[in-house]
């Protein structure tokens, strides 16, 4: 896996144009951040073109969707198509509501995206495979991950990110896991999220090679969540989130590479 991305990210500080949902803009916006990469959030259409030409990469999360902001993603996701900038999707809960599948299937059918990062139940729901999703959170299924990663991947052309306690990574052919994390990540709202945008991040410097993208992007936060677990004492939600921002700032290539679980 090529971890000196983190490196090239930090360099080259691109910057990732997110249409966030309102419940976890700012952790969104601080973790790039201290990343290294250059966040900025646009809910208007009229500058959605310049938006697009700014950014290296575009993180679409259909958190909080609207009917404006489903008209503004559908321009958007086409200019980025247009200004080949990679596209990652966010399709938050798309397995317990059936309005968010279906909005998003059709999104997926008007443009291209380059990676689709989701949970269990939102990976399984696109797939159109069984599972029982609950609100945001992954919730239960017999499956099996990589073949339900697989399968969408092949059915939407792209990369899928799987993740939870082991991320799954897939462009359809070729998997790779992450199993590095703690399960702090789930009793933070937006670790899912941020995740996406990081993912966009690695995107915009390795545009031609997402999938190698989207392997960082999992390995260095799960990492770097797993560093600051090992440092706290008990189960500390709201802690382990500022600390969260603070090691993605700090933490470095070597420190990743010492705690990689990959296979
Ligand atoms: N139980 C867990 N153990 C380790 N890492 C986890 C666990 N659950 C989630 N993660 C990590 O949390 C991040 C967000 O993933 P996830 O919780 O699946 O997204 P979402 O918040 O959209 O449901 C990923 O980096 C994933 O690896
Ligand atoms: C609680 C909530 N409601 C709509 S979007 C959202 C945040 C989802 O964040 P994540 O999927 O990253 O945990
Ligand atoms: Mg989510």
């Amino acid at each position: 896996m090529e971890l000196q991305l983190l490196n090239t990210l930090r360099d080259h500080n691109p910057i990732v144009f997110n249409i966030a949902n309102f419940v976890t803009v700012q952790d969104v916006a601080n973790g790039l951040n201290a990343l290294g990469a250059s966040p900025i959030m646009s809910a208007e259409v009229q500058e959605a073109e310049t938006m697009v030409q700014i950014a290296g990469a575009v993180c679409i999360n259909l958190g909080t969707l609207t009917t404006t902001q489903i008209d503004q993603i559908r321009v958007v996701g086409k200019l980025a198509n247009q200004y080949h900038k990679p596209v990652v999707l966010d399709p938050v809960a798309v397995g317990a509501v059936p309005y968010r599948k279906k909005v998003a299937l059709e999104l997926l059918a008007d443009f291209q995206v380059d990676v689709i990062r989701g949970n269990a139940g939102e990976i399984a729901a696109l797939a159109g495979m069984d599972w029982q999703a609950k609100g945001i959170d992954a919730g239960s299924g017999q499956g099996d991950l990589v073949e339900i990663a697989q399968a969408c991947a092949q059915q939407f052309q792209c990369c899928v990110i799987l993740s939870g306690p082991t991320d799954v990574i897939t462009d359809g052919q070729r998997v790779v896991k992450v199993a590095n994390g703690t399960p702090l990540f789930q009793r933070h709202v937006g670790s899912g999220d941020l995740l996406s945008s990081i993912v966009a991040a690695f995107a915009a410097v390795s545009p031609t090679d997402v999938y190698q993208a989207a392997q960082v992007a999992c390995l260095v936060l799960a990492g770097a969540g797993e560093l600051v677990a090992s440092q706290l004492t008990a189960d500390r939600p709201a802690t382990f989130a500022i600390d969260l921002i603070d090691r993605l700032s700090l933490v470095t290539v070597p420190e990743i590479q010492t705690i990689a679980q990959i296979n």
